[in-house]
């Protein structure tokens, strides 16, 4: 099954360090099971529910308020420090040729970096979007809808090239309404 996340744990698999609760949580679990328990099944793979965006909004606040480090968080210094943590992320991936999803290969300890760089990239987004007074959970549903106009699946299915390309081709997918090709 190519050891996409690690060990099996007593009581079921191991996702990055944390048990899969569920029906999947028993160590005889067939193997079509346990790929999709270890997340080697893209399509099988999920978040947890909570922590919302929110939940992570308000904990980075707390954290950053109780060291009264509101201070240094301006706009320009999260932009900043958001980008660092972006590099850090890049340097995993540094020179390891292409990655294919699921990561086979790759240890528990890269995976832990990887779950760290990630975190890192996601709290400082989100305290960016709050600076800033962006509704993330909102903005990023009206953004998506704006995509789906500019990439219409049926226009564009199989196919990665810029909504730029298509109106060249013939306009199909250009829209005058605002907003629509940002
Ligand atoms: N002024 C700061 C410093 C840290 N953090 C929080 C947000 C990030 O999740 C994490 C970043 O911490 P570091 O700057 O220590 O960066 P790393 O955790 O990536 O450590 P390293 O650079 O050693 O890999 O801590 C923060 O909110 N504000």
């Amino acid at each position: 099954m190519g050891g996409c996340r690690g060990p099996v744990l007593s009581g079921g698999w191991r996702i990055w360090g944390r048990a899969v609760e569920g029906p999947h949580n028993s160590v005889g679990a067939d193997t079509t099971e346990a790929l999709t328990a270890t997340g080697c099944l893209p399509s099988e793979f999920r978040f947890s529910s909570s922590p919302t965006m929110e939940n992570i909004r308000q904990l980075q606040a707390q954290f950053t308020r109780e060291r009264d480090w509101n201070r240094f968080h301006q706009p320009r210094n999260l932009l900043l420090a958001l980008v660092g943590e972006v590099g850090e992320l890049s340097e995993l991936f540094q020179w390891q040729g292409e990655v294919a999803e699921g990561l086979p290969g790759w240890s528990e300890s890269q995976r832990e970096a990887l779950s760290h760089e990630l975190s890192d990239v996601l709290i400082y987004l989100l305290e960016l979007a709050e600076k800033c007074r962006v509704d993330l959970p909102q903005a990023v549903l009206a953004k998506m809808e704006l995509n789906a106009k500019k990439y219409p699946a049926s226009r564009v299915h199989g196919s990665a090239k810029k909504y730029t390309e298509y109106n060249a081709d013939n306009g199909a997918c250009s829209s005058t309404e605002p907003g629509l090709n940002a």
